[in-house]
């Protein structure tokens, strides 16, 4: 059996599996440090997803973009990716999705056009938020409230690597549903 019509057309569901335990070990490989870290929560971890490796990856970033465009919600309008890691993501899924892009800040800048969301109009829009990691999902609901009061539709987020440490139940309290392109469990199995 073959999958037939789009990026994957041709390859057996076989392929697929492989294909994505090799981009999984390619993503463990370039990204996966190990000592102690503090993350954006606060909280602290031994694992550390170093994301800015698997950005600064042209090819592999491209893989990795190919894939998350299947992931894409039907009915997504706008793409919006968050500062810092999820710029370069989302600059290059739009590449494959062909949708607006929106360049979200953590804060707007006090100058210029002083906008938050950088880039495609949000407001009135279903946006998707494109991150490449989440942990405890507090980025994800800052930037999804924000996107709110700008006047987007926000009820999807899409990521590279799901810590899987609860970010998925934080954002699915606030109406928000994670998708993953990976998760740490498929991390740690592609070791
Ligand atoms: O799910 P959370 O607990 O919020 O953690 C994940 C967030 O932390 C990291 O960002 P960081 O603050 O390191 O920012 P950067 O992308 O600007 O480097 C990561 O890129 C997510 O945005
Ligand atoms: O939670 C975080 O801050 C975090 C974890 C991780 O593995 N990688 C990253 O860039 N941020």
């Amino acid at each position: 059996m073959t999958v037939s019509g789009g990026p994957f057309s041709g390859l057996t569901n076989w392929d697929l599996v492989t294909d994505s335990i090799d981009l999984a070990r390619q993503v463990r490989s370039v990204s996966r440090l190990t000592g102690e870290f503090t993350l954006r929560s606060g909280r602290t971890a031994t694992e550390y997803f170093d994301k800015y490796q698997f950005e600064a990856d042209p090819v592999l970033l491209d893989q990795l973009a190919e894939r998350l465009a299947v992931l894409i919600p039907e009915g997504t309008e706008v793409l919006a990716g968050l500062e810092m890691g999820g710029i370069a993501v989302v600059t290059a899924l739009a590449r494959h999705a062909k949708l607006p892009t929106a360049f979200v800040r953590k804060q707007a800048k006090q100058y210029g056009t002083a906008r938050l969301a950088e880039g495609a109009e949000v407001a009135g829009r279903r946006v998707l938020i494109v991150e490449d990691v989440v942990t405890s999902g507090g980025q994800v609901v800052l930037s999804t409230n924000d996107l709110r009061k700008l006047g987007a539709h926000v009820d999807h987020a899409l990521c590279v690597i799901d810590r899987q440490e609860g970010g998925s139940q934080a954002l699915a309290a606030e109406g928000i549903t994670l998708r993953a392109l990976l998760t740490r469990a498929e991390l740690d199995a592609a070791a």
